[in-house]
């Protein structure tokens, strides 16, 4: 009887234990829910900014609206291009005989920013002007022609409600570093251990080329940053009459040059154009640049005739780039530092453009210089029957572009058939476009910060199994405290604690 009772006093005192354990493990559980719901769903009202980012090239102008939310507007990856605007007509610099027309060319491109940012965001977006090659030639042989379009735009863009930071001609070296962050930004490759892209942009009027490197001979060429908790040390150079516009007319010019003084130039024959290609075009417009040498000649025009000899142009085209030259241990052209490239890169701008239409966007060099070879030797009546709706100053100039491209790259920049596939030809990441702009505006809202920001407690997919997890251990849990509470006796009654 004695040992009964003491067995029933033993397994009374045992359940008792179980549930005073199960329930602090129950408060446990229910507590550590709550603060990591807590911690993980801090305010999450999706509220966005804006800035504006207007890319003053030397061909164009294009207006870019950028977006992102504004609780995380620290953490890489962010910011995306939410609207585009390519402002009708040329470049800024374009109005340097009507500088105060140069404002008002930008209205309905500012117009629709206007629309596409929330009315309550106006006054807080940041608005920035860069200018590029375009500014940067008029500047060298027009100041005040140059400072006048400045302050044009500046003017004009300050009647708008955003907040204006300014407009000014940005430097070759900011060109080439906020198009490398721009890419390395939009591809997520900042504050991890990964390795990143390096940056080719062709403009009309100047090119750049930026990758990291671990040695940099020449100070012109460096550039120090550090992203997200990484140090980045880059090689860049901004190349100013290499845009393909400009080359173009070195080319010309360089033709024009070698024919004067032999004969009367009547009919300029030219390799790099289309076999039936026949155009009139006046001397002014080849030597208005000053990447160009100045020309005395009595006659006004002369007839562009296309020849459509690629190996000929192949040769014409080298001439732009002065190999001979170098005083460091390895150089690009023209006697400019360039260590070995290495790693991929993106292309855009120019280089997309015109790969891309070429066809050559993949496949191996010596494949790309065949492609084009073929391409090349089509007569411009085909040409233009093959693609009516592109146009026309575009289609003439395929060529000569994909030429210069291809050379540009192997001989100016020494990519070999062996890292030739190490270059991808890209136009957008995501939804934004690859370019200075979105690099620029990072930089100048302070949000690419040096270290990298606090990350929530555990990344989303890892914090829902953990709840999940969680949850089910404590139903199992209650379940078998249910079942010690509700034990059935033996009699079919239920035992009384
Ligand atoms: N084929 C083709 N060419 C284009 C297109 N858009 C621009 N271009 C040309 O490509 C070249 C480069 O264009 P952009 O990158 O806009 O050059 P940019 O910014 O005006 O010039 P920079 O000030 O030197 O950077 C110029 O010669 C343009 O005329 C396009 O959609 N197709
Ligand atoms: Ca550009």
């Amino acid at each position: 009887m004695d040992e009964q009772r003491e067995m029933k006093v033993k397994n009374r005192t045992m359940v008792r234990t179980m549930i005073i354990t199960i329930t602090v493990f129950i408060v446990l559980g229910f507590i550590l829910m709550v603060t990591i719901g807590v911690v993980q769903n801090k305010p999450l009202q999706q509220k966005y900014k804006y800035g504006i980012v207007l890319d003053a090239g030397s061909s164009h102008t294009s207006v870019y609206i950028y977006e992102w939310p504004a609780e995380k507007e620290n953490n890489t990856g962010m910011v995306q291009q939410k609207h585009a605007c390519n402002v009708k007509g040329k470049g800024i610099s374009s109005y340097s005989d009507k500088p105060t027309l140069a404002g008002a060319s930008l209205k309905e491109c500012m117009d629709e920013a206007c629309e596409a940012i929330p009315v309550h965001r106006h006054s807080e977006t940041p608005i920035y002007l860069g200018a590029t090659a375009g500014m940067r030639l008029l500047k060298l042989g027009n100041k005040s022609a140059s400072e006048e379009v400045l302050k044009s735009v500046g003017q004009f863009l300050q009647t708008y409600p955003f907040s204006y930071q300014g407009a000014r001609i940005i430097t070759g070296q900011e060109e080439g570093a906020f198009g490398w962050i721009t890419v390395n930004y939009l591809s997520n490759n900042f504050g991890k251990a990964s390795t990143t892209f390096g940056a080719l942009d062709l403009g009309g009027a100047s090119t750049q080329i930026t990758f990291v490197t671990a040695k940099v001979e020449s100070q012109d060429n460096t550039i120090d940053f550090r992203l997200y908790g990484n140090d980045y040390h880059l090689y860049t150079h901004s190349f100013l009459c290499y845009g393909k516009d400009q080359v173009l007319k070195m080319s010309l010019s360089k033709s024009i040059n070698s024919k004067h003084g032999q004969t009367d130039i009547i009919a300029l024959e030219d390799p790099c154009f289309h076999e039936g290609y026949n155009v009139t075009m006046t001397f002014q417009s080849v030597f208005n640049s000053p990447c160009v040498g100045r020309l005395n000649l009595t006659q006004n025009t002369f007839t562009h005739v296309g020849l459509g000899k690629w190996s000929e142009c192949h040769t014409v085209v080298r001439k732009v780039f002065q190999k001979s030259e170098c005083k460091y241990s390895t150089c690009s052209f023209n006697g400019v530092f360039q260590p070995p490239v290495h790693g991929n890169f993106g292309a855009f701008s120019a280089f997309y453009f015109v790969m891309d239409f070429l066809n050559l966007t993949a496949g191996s060099l010596d494949k790309a210089q065949s492609k084009l070879q073929e391409y090349c030797a089509l007569p411009w009546n085909t040409i233009k029957k093959m693609y009516p709706h592109v146009k026309e100053k575009y289609l003439a100039e395929y060529c000569f572009s994909g030429t210069y491209i291809l050379t540009l790259l192997e001989d100016g920049y020494n990519f070999t058939s062996d890292n030739w596939n190490y270059i991808r030809f890209i136009k957008k990441i995501g939804e934004s476009d690859a370019g200075w702009t979105l690099g620029y505006m990072l930089n100048l809202t302070n949000m690419i910060p040096a270290e990298a920001p606090d990350k929530p407690l555990l990344p989303y997919g890892g914090y829902v199994t953990f709840m999940l997890l969680l949850s089910f251990l404590i139903l199992s849990l209650c379940l078998l405290a249910y079942k010690c509470f509700c034990r059935p006796t033996g009699s079919g009654q239920r035992d009384v604690i």
